[in-house]
């Protein structure tokens, strides 16, 4: 850090850091940020200018940071092991899926990144700081696998318990479950005991319940089990939208078709990531167009124990100059 902004806060607010983060995203993606040197830039613009200029910088300084570090997690169950030295990157304002079978991991990373586990070796990093730690958790939106839900109360009464929890109160509380519940569609049984709802209607109290507080990093286990094709659709539809404001979206699933909707995919098998990348990277290194195929190429690759260097090979656990093999 310049020693202009020492002891100085780069910590953005949270509003202005979702809007700016895509932006600051790209320009790091293509490199144009790592040319901007705040200290040269104090020199030659005068006053104000350049106080502006670094402030700017402070913040892009935050945004670069990644929304998740993962870094050699490892995880024991007795003999099970479910996390076998597992490194993740998870930049800003994207929609990022785990996929891979039963046991892979991807709750217990999961339960990790949320600060409801702890590493027997490794560390994660959560929004710049090392998890647990409470002071992040208001940051998270947390929609785990079994709904949390409390049956003997009705939808709304539901909410407004996760709300106070979030120290949302009033009218803010009010707009807010309307929002959300306008979101997932049960608007009309808001007054309904959560006890009478069907397995889908209770996802959607939950993703509503993950939204509430809108934070920084949502993190949904599965979210769309039970969920019908058309309301999967308007979730998925929703996670992009949130993305492209600068939410983090951190989903685990089952389903191809969803995968290939992330901007990024960490395919998961045995506790650690065989491969990371986009959709189409994935697809293009593993030499199909199938994506469900193409995890089995890696997978074999993995197994083969294939150490592999180049582009295009499968079973490489992709990562590249940059973050997650870019
Ligand atoms: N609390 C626990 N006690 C014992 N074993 C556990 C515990 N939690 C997870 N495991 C084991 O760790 C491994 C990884 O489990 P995890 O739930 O993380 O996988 P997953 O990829 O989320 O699977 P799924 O797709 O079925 O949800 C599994 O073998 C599981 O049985």
């Amino acid at each position: 850090m310049p020693p202009l902004l020492r002891g100085r806060s780069s910590r953005a607010p949270g509003r202005l850091r979702r809007r700016i983060a895509p932006w600051f995203a790209e320009e790091q993606r293509s490199g144009r940020m790592r040319a901007i040197d705040p200290e040269l830039a104090a020199r030659v613009f005068p006053g104000a200018l350049s106080m502006a200029f670094v402030s700017l910088w402070a913040v892009g300084a935050e945004l670069m940071q990644l929304a998740i570090e993962a870094e050699g997690l490892v995880r024991r169950f007795g003999q099970v092991t479910a996390l076998d030295g597992l490194s993740l990157e998870v930049e800003h304002g994207v929609t990022f899926g785990l996929i891979g079978p039963n046991g892979a991991g991807k709750t217990t990373f999961i339960r990790m990144v949320v600060g409801l586990d702890r590493p027997q070796a490794g560390q994660v990093r959560v929004l710049g700081r090392t998890m647990p730690d409470p002071v992040v958790l208001a940051e998270i939106g947390y929609m785990p696998q079994a709904d949390a839900l409390y049956p003997d109360l009705t939808a709304l009464e539901n909410l407004a318990f996760f709300g106070a929890i979030f120290g949302l109160t009033g009218a803010t509380l009010r707009e807010r479950m309307d929002e959300v519940l306008a979101l997932v569609g049960l608007s009309a049984v808001a007054g309904r005991l959560v006890e009478h709802f069907s397995g889908g209607m209770r996802r959607r109290l939950s993703l509503a319940a993950a939204l509430l507080h809108r934070p920084a990093l949502l993190v949904l286990d599965e979210p769309t089990v039970g969920v019908d094709p058309e309301l999967r659709q308007a979730f998925w539809e929703h996670f992009a939208t949130l993305a492209r404001q600068g939410t983090t979206v951190l989903v685990s699933t089952h389903h191809m078709d969803e995968a290939r909707r992330c901007g990024r995919l960490a395919l998961m098998r045995a506790g650690r990531v065989l491969a990371c990348g986009t959709p189409a990277q994935l697809l293009r290194r593993a030499g199909t167009d199938d994506m469900e195929e193409a995890f089995l190429r890696f997978a074999a690759g993995s197994a083969a124990g294939e150490e592999v260097s180049g582009e295009g090979s499968p079973g490489r656990e992709v990562r590249g100059p940059g973050r997650n093999g870019r």
